[in-house]
């Protein structure tokens, strides 16, 4: 296992955004969520560099589900780009922080009436349509409202990627989107086209995360533009945008070697560019939609090494103060990490240990095989590459809080989401008695 190229201070403490971990954990307790803003910026920066260098109109669309905070919202609000939405609440938050409400798309295979209505309320950019129960709910919600709406419809269209299964999503057999192959997408075109208070302004489609190969993004672009085509011969109709979705990996450890953003759009964009002109279309706009890959290396979560169990001649836990709870991926999708020891970050490396949570579930080992130094009760643990689906997956099982977020930049810390407190626990908890 390699070491990950880090900074430390002449103490030996790991630095992040220019900020002492050790600092962070003593200023804000720990488990702790830490984000290195620049880091955020840059992924956000290479995403539109490399569309607009590779001369194609674009949006780049955040997929907040990796990461909802009013922070993160704010950051999206600054660098200018677009976000997606899955649910009331995220677009609650979103417009709470102050996205302007063109800029965000609203994603989901069971979007309620509820959302919906709160979706053409705050007029946001689009809505992606995921199915036919969809597109009536949402006609039925236009004409009592007398408004109109930007649709795009959600294409499965019949790709499977090399990931976890859980992640997969471009399948035919998927609970999202319109199957391209059984002529339910060609289907759901007509019904919208008939609509007049729905704009189609283009189809999208998402193939599943975590992924390393370009194969799958070149098959989707071509596929896209084959639909498209079709779609202007049969129905007169040309979506003016393609959305190809997240996606794109990161490395969480020395076996993932993700691709950069430059290397996949490069892709992407070589394979619309001879297929368009193939199909004698005119180059449409691209949309992506990364979350992973914009907020997962960037963040970091922080443990205080407590308990430790040694088997004589077998193995040895290290248990820190989160677990599951913060993060649990490990858990859910077997997703492997790499932890350093945050007070001591160029200590030799001992043998392996099992660095497990504090939940009461076997299965709460954060790291099968951590390669740390000689930890002791009260070290600090930095688990890296946890700011994607980390936080935003977390729980409050066995009634543990959920960490506080911190983002630090430039040498700062500011606390963007505060610990939840045993008070909060029990806020929404009535009595029986
Ligand atoms: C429709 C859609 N767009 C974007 C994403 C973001 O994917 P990732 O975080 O892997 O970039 C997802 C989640 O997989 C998704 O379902
Ligand atoms: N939650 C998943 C990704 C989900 C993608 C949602 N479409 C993960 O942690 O890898």
């Amino acid at each position: 296992m390699q070491k990950p190229a880090l900074t430390a201070n002449a103490a030996g403490h790991l630095l992040l955004g220019g900020v002492d971990t050790v600092e962070l954990a003593q200023t804000y307790g720990t488990p702790l969520v830490v984000y290195d803003v620049a880091a955020i910026r840059q992924q956000i920066q290479a995403f539109k560099e490399s569309l607009q260098a590779n001369g194609l109109r674009y949006q780049v669309s955040y997929a907040s589900k990796a990461f909802a905070t009013v922070a993160m919202y704010q950051l999206v609000t600054q660098t200018g780009i677009h976000t997606d939405v899955v649910s009331g609440g995220e677009l609650y938050t979103a417009l709470q922080a102050g996205l302007p409400a063109e800029r965000i798309s609203f994603h989901g295979n069971n979007k309620s009436r509820a959302e919906l209505e709160q979706a053409v309320d705050a007029q946001v950019g689009v809505i992606i349509l995921d199915n036919f129960y969809e597109i009536e709910l949402l006609h039925t919600v236009l004409l009592e409202k007398n408004a109109t709406c930007w649709v795009m419809l959600r294409l499965t269209p019949g790709i499977t990627p090399h990931t976890h299964q859980y992640i997969q999503t471009g399948q035919v057999d998927s609970k999202f989107g319109f199957d391209v192959d059984s002529g339910q997408a060609d289907q759901a075109v007509q019904q919208v086209l008939a609509i007049p208070q729905m704009h189609l302004i283009g189809i999208h489609a998402h193939i599943g995360s975590q992924i390393f190969g370009v194969q799958g993004f070149e098959l989707l672009a071509n596929k896209l533009v084959d639909i498209a085509a079709d779609w202007r011969d049969r129905f007169d109709y040309v979506p003016e945008v393609l959305n190809l979705g997240g996606g794109f990996g990161i490395r969480y450890t020395d076996v993932d070697q993700p691709l950069s953003p430059a290397t996949f759009i490069d892709h992407i964009a070589a394979a619309f560019k001879k297929r368009v002109a193939l199909r004698g279309l005119a180059l449409p706009e691209v949309w992506l939609e990364p979350g992973r890959s914009i907020v997962g290396p960037a963040g970091y979560n922080l443990y205080t090494v407590g308990s430790r169990k040694d088997i004589p001649e077998l193995t040895s836990y290290v248990a820190v103060d989160g677990g599951m709870g913060d993060n649990i991926r490990p858990a859910l999708y077997q997703a492997d990490y790499q932890a350093v020891c945050a007070n001591h970050l160029n200590a030799p490396l001992v043998a392996p240990v099992h660095l497990a949570g504090k939940y009461c579930e076997s299965g709460d080992i954060l790291i099968d095989q951590a390669h740390l130094p000689a930890v002791a009760p009260g070290d600090l643990v930095a688990v890296l590459a946890t700011g994607a689906y980390g936080y935003s997956m977390a729980s409050n099982y066995n009634r543990n809080p959920r960490p506080a977020v911190v983002f630090v930049e430039n040498g700062q810390a500011k606390c963007v989401v505060a610990r939840e407190s045993y008070a909060d626990l029990t806020r929404l908890d009535q009595s029986y008695l």
